[in-house]
């Protein structure tokens, strides 16, 4: 394992004849490691998320995720790694609304085999049971999730992120919506379960106060040569 779970170099990113939203030079996650990265609304967090996740790709520049440079991989070879490497959680959840509870969590081990394979309990159904119980959501496991609250949907959405332990989690805003002592519970228990599977966790959000969980904290900013451009 390469010792950077997220390596940049030199990216260039712009959307269709737009000017460049991203210009980075350089940006290193160490494997493991909790990163915040802030940066205000607008200014590239969710863009940049997508080239690491592998949904966009750079127009220049490498974009390594756990050793391999996305912007070289076909798109079936990028797809491939994003389900089985990347647990993903999204700010509005993405949950899939006429799915249970149960098979919503199961679902990344339904769709990539790598995933399935990495569980510990002997079924992806005992796993799916294990998780519900560590994240306090056993009891709502055949509820469709439309009928959950929505600290029980994040949890949902943390559950699926991290089954089949994927090397890397992203968290894009998943706080937004909460109140103080809600979004404290949702983090530390975040940083709880990716510790617990020994995930690089790499959350942004534009709220600064979010800082203190993590283990480091990079400024969107300060690394986006693009956003400097702008500014001066
Ligand atoms: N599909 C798209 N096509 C063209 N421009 C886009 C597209 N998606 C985002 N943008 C633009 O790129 C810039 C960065 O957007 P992005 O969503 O990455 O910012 P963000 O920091 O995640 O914002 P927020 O905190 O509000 O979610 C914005 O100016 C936005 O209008």
């Amino acid at each position: 394992m390469t010792s950077n779970a997220i390596d940049l170099a030199n990216v260039i990113f712009a959307y269709k004849s737009g000017s460049p939203i991203l210009r980075i030079p350089s940006l290193q996650i160490p494997t493991g490691r909790r990163v915040f990265l802030h940066g205000p609304s607008g200014s590239g967090k969710t863009t940049l998320l997508s080239l690491i996740s592998g949904v966009l790709t750079a127009q220049q520049g490498s974009v390594e995720v756990l050793g391999r440079d996305l912007t070289k991989l076909l798109p079936g070879a990028r797809d491939t790694l994003r389900g089985s490497e990347i647990g993903y959680i999204f700010q509005g959840f993405n949950l899939i609304p006429y799915l249970t509870v149960r098979e919503n969590i199961a679902l990344p081990c339904d769709l990539h085999p790598t995933r399935r394979k990495r569980i510990t309990a002997s079924t992806t159904a005992e796993e799916v049971r294990r998780i519900a119980t560590r994240l306090d959501l056993h009891a709502q496991l055949d509820a469709p999730v439309t009928h959950l609250s929505t600290g029980q949907q994040q949890r949902v959405a943390i559950a699926r992120a991290i089954i089949g332990s994927p090397a890397l989690v992203i968290a894009d805003e998943p706080t937004s919506s909460l109140d103080t002592d809600r979004r404290d519970a949702f983090l530390a228990l975040l940083t709880e379960v990716t510790t617990e599977t020994r995930a690089t966790l790499l959350f942004v959000s534009h709220d600064r106060s979010l800082a203190k969980h993590f283990d480091e904290t990079l400024s969107l900013a300060t690394i986006n040569e693009a956003a400097q451009t702008e500014a001066a």
